[in-house]
């Protein structure tokens, strides 16, 4: 610990983000629009701006003395004295941070992935540890969450985006991070989401969820899909209830959206569907999902209130847990427990 305090005196010049973002956003826009753009800005809001590291696309977290866990920022000089202390090329390590984010101050804020350094060594040397990304979901707080999303989606992308897929040749990015050129034929890479639509299916008492046989155990979600080419949202949302599950929705409600870093970035568009009682009768693709079921609000309270994977012993009824809260899943869940307890036949 003696070594982490000399190579950063984390307690005295860690920012974390709530701190440090206050702001009117016309300006910080404008300004990341020119950090996009002026290669030269971009690498002085780099020498004076923070940065939060992954290694391997898992975000570095720290415990806080209060019992939580923080995301934490570092100063780019640190970092790049870091780097060097472990024995590598600081200043050209740092150089490849992506820009995330800044304040209304013009702080800049970046992510670097350190994956070719030994794990231990920069856990050591920045008092934190390398979380898997969806863990971290759980445990961040609120505004941190999207960062450690944006910031793994964008690295990931630039990790599998080093050629150019027309010439073969290689690919050179701006000092952002924001896009990669090929410089023997011009053409421009942005990086790009998979459109999604993630839909709650509600017969008016109930709520319909349904799990894959890849997530965790006992946790169930909305239904998703991924948008066919030139298909419209409510197209893919009517598609894909009728595959997973066979029925024919009613009447759609939009909700809201999100960015998912997985699987390879995506943009969730998040709906309420309705379908008719008279019509519920579930027909599950189990090619594609290992279980679906309609879920009363009794249930879906508790599953709310859940926060690990449920025990669930033989002798008696199974209980579920849904995504964590930054997920739009949980959010549409929760919107539809609180409108049933507003309106249907939940009320207390
Ligand atoms: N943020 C949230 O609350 C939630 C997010 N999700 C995300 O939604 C995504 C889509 O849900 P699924 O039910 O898996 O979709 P899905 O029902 O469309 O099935 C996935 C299959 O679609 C095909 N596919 C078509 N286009 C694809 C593309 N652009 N990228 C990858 N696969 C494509 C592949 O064969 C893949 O195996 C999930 O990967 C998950 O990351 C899912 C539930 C909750
Ligand atoms: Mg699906």
């Amino acid at each position: 610990m003696l070594r982490c305090v000399r190579l950063l005196p984390a307690a005295v010049v860690t920012r974390t983000f709530s701190r440090c973002c206050s702001s009117s956003y016309v300006a910080r826009m404008r300004f990341m629009n020119k950090l996009k753009e002026d290669e030269g800005a971009c690498l002085a809001a780099l020498d004076s701006g923070d940065v939060f590291l992954y290694h391997t696309l898992a975000p570095l977290l720290r415990k806080t003395q209060q019992g939580g866990v923080q995301l934490p920022l570092l100063p780019a000089k640190d970092v790049e004295g870091i780097l060097n202390r472990l024995g590598r090329d600081g200043r050209s390590m740092v150089k490849e941070s992506v820009l995330i984010t800044c304040t209304e101050q013009n702080h800049a804020l970046f992510c670097l992935d350190v994956g070719e350094l030994d794990q231990g060594a920069v856990e050591e040397a920045c008092e934190g540890n390398f979380v898997d990304l969806r863990k971290a979901f759980f445990i961040l707080r609120g505004e941190e969450a999207p960062l450690v999303a944006r910031g793994q989606a964008l690295l990931r992308w630039h990790q599998g985006n080093g050629f150019c897929s027309a010439s073969g040749q290689p690919t050179t990015r701006n000092q952002a991070g924001s896009q990669r050129v090929c410089h023997s034929n011009g053409l421009v890479y942005y990086p790009k989401m998979s459109p999604v639509i993630i839909t709650l299916v509600s017969d008016g008492k109930r709520c319909l969820l349904a799990r894959q046989a890849s997530f965790p155990r006992g946790m169930y979600s909305a239904l998703a899909g991924f948008c066919d080419m030139g298909e419209t949202m409510e197209e893919t949302l009517r598609r894909e209830v009728a595959e997973e599950v066979g029925l024919e929705v009613g009447a759609v409600r939009y909700s809201g959206s999100q960015h998912w870093p997985f699987p390879q970035s995506s943009f969730m568009v998040a709906c309420h569907a309705t379908v008719a009682p008279s019509n519920a009768q579930l027909d599950v693709d189990h090619a594609e999902l290992e279980d679906a079921r309609w879920f009363t609000l009794e249930e879906i309270r508790a599953a709310l209130k859940a926060r690990t994977p449920p025990r669930n012993p033989p002798d008696q009824p199974p209980t579920i847990w849904v995504p964590p809260a930054y997920a739009v899943a949980h959010r549409l869940i929760r919107e539809w427990a609180e409108d049933q307890e507003r309106h249907g036949d939940g009320k207390r």
